[in-house]
């Protein structure tokens, strides 16, 4: 396996760079020296990286929504909404899901026909597309620091773009951005590509340029234990500090426990920080991010405002840097502006009533942890221990054995041996292990805590309560109790 995790060198990056600017006619435009100087001219309040530090040693939580359309007229419009409408503290550009397949040609249709149409025919913004003359558009015409956020396996022309426009943060990584998200693609190749748009933001910071970057945390957003996400945002982390990135968010998306949100949190931003000193990247800036319920919504809208809040009040009380919002629209689709708007205003008055609160750390916290950090060290020595060493390397050999196994997940380098189930309290156990390597004790915990739940609901552990979990929220609950 020719994939290390070692920084790029100068030799190797500009080299693939020429191949890389050349998967579309845009990437001719990107002109590095060019982009660092307009890089320079980005003012503090604009740029990610800066916000995001400020934010944290202020102690507050910034909103943050999802959003993109077509063209970028209407995008400008729907951003400035977002911002003006909304309070939204951070912009994203969410971008289509042609551009995240590196099918430009499609996305090239969409845009005429969005233009044919008036209306948007794409489900994001195609930013490759719209080159770096674009994406500038974009980003001189709005107020507040931009960020792609896509699920994109082979982000690099993307990060080449969006970086020369302005925008300081890209989301993504070769774990979070391609097993969720794709069928056939190696985590060997998603992961070597990453590397590159990570050496890329590491190349801008030796230019003294701060771009952020955010491994996606919530992963399928489908009852995924607390230690396997951590597991992947400590990894994703690593890898992108080894290229140089100084600027990092890990994230974690809403499980619904509340003790157990919190600890995640907590647990995520200390073992991150732990394995990045223990490694020697002493000068990265961690901040963290949690995502609002990311499974099945109610449709009815004062049922959607309720678990936005609820996500809202999580994020807060766990000391979040960021906290990525739903809206009122989630269970239709693509959200009007009005709701995207609506779903930060009720964001943001939650975020201000908690504005200094912050959750107690009780026993069940404390005991929440001790688990949470003995099964996230048993993935990553196991991991490291494949790779002798070598993250990248035992990345790609724990999913081919199932020692990193992402539940519900379409990549067919996924195992998925591994199944969650909530305990009796709502939080998301370990069903069946597979071959993630816990110790006994381990095993027999979440048994036990199964078995409650199989006590108090009268039948016996079974992935019949997986299924049962999945639909509970779109039904209005968050453990799926027999009917
Ligand atoms: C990660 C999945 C999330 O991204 C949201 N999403 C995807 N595309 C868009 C979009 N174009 N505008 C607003 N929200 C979007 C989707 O609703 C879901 O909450």
């Amino acid at each position: 396996m020719k994939l290390r995790n070692k920084r790029l060198s100068d030799g190797e990056f500009f080299e693939m760079r020429k191949d890389v600017l050349s998967h579309w006619p845009t990437g001719k435009d990107v002109d590095l020296k060019e982009a660092v100087d307009y890089l320079k001219k980005v003012p503090d309040e604009k740029n990610f990286a800066k916000k995001l530090k400020k934010a944290k040693e202020e102690g507050i939580t910034l909103a943050q929504p999802r959003a993109g359309v077509a063209l970028i007229d209407k995008h400008i419009e729907l951003l400035n909404y977002l911002s003006k409408e909304g309070g939204a503290d951070l912009l994203p550009s969410t971008i289509d899901s042609y551009t995240r397949q590196n099918r430009y040609d499609e996305c090239e249709v969409g845009i005429k026909e969005s233009i044919k149409n008036n209306r948007s025919l794409l489900n994001g913004f195609p930013a490759v597309n719209h080159g770096v003359k674009g994406c500038r558009e974009v980003f001189e015409s709005v107020d507040k620091p931009v960020q792609a956020r896509h699920g994109t396996p082979d982000s690099r022309l993307l990060a080449e773009i969006i970086h020369a426009s302005g925008w300081t943060s890209n989301e993504g990584g070769g774990i979070s951005y391609n097993i969720p998200y794709a069928k056939g693609v190696s985590v060997e190749k998603s992961l070597s590509d990453w590397q590159y748009c990570d050496r890329l933001v590491g190349f801008y910071g030796e230019q003294g340029i701060e771009i952020n970057r955010e491994p996606f945390g919530p992963l399928t957003g489908t009852l995924v234990p607390p230690s396997m996400a951590i597991v992947t945002g400590i990894i994703e982390a690593l890898l992108a500090a080894e290229q140089g990135v100084k600027s990092i968010t890990v994230g974690f998306g809403q499980c619904g426990n509340m003790v157990q949100d919190v600890t995640a949190i907590k647990v995520l931003e200390e073992m991150t920080e732990k394995y990045l000193k223990l490694y020697g990247y002493d000068d990265v800036y961690l901040t963290t991010v949690f995502h609002q319920w990311m499974g099945g919504f109610p449709e009815d809208e004062a049922k959607a405002f309720g678990v936005i809040s609820f996500g809202s009040a999580t994020a807060a009380l766990s000391g979040a840097t960021k906290v990525i919002v739903k809206t009122p629209h989630e269970a239709i689709g693509i959200p009007t502006k009005e709701a995207n708007a609506a779903g930060i205003r009720a964001t943001k008055m939650v975020l201000s009533m908690l504005e200094g609160q912050r959750m107690p750390i009780s026993k069940e916290i404390e005991a929440e942890m001790e688990v949470v950090k003995a099964e996230t060290a048993c993935i990553m020595d196991k991991t490291f221990e494949l790779g002798k060493g070598d993250l990248a390397v035992g990345t790609v050999k724990a999913f081919e054995l199932g020692v990193i196994d992402i539940p519900f997940a379409p990549s067919k380098y996924n195992c998925g041996k591994m199944m969650p189930a909530r305990d009796n309290d709502g939080a998301v156990r370990y069903l069946m292990a597979g071959n993630v390597p816990f110790t006994k004790e381990l095993i027999d915990f979440s048994r036990e805590k199964l078995e409650e739940r199989a006590r108090y609901e009268n039948r016996k552990v079974s992935f019949q309560m997986t299924v049962d979990d999945i639909f509970a929220v779109g039904k209005g609950r968050l453990i799926g109790r027999p009917e």
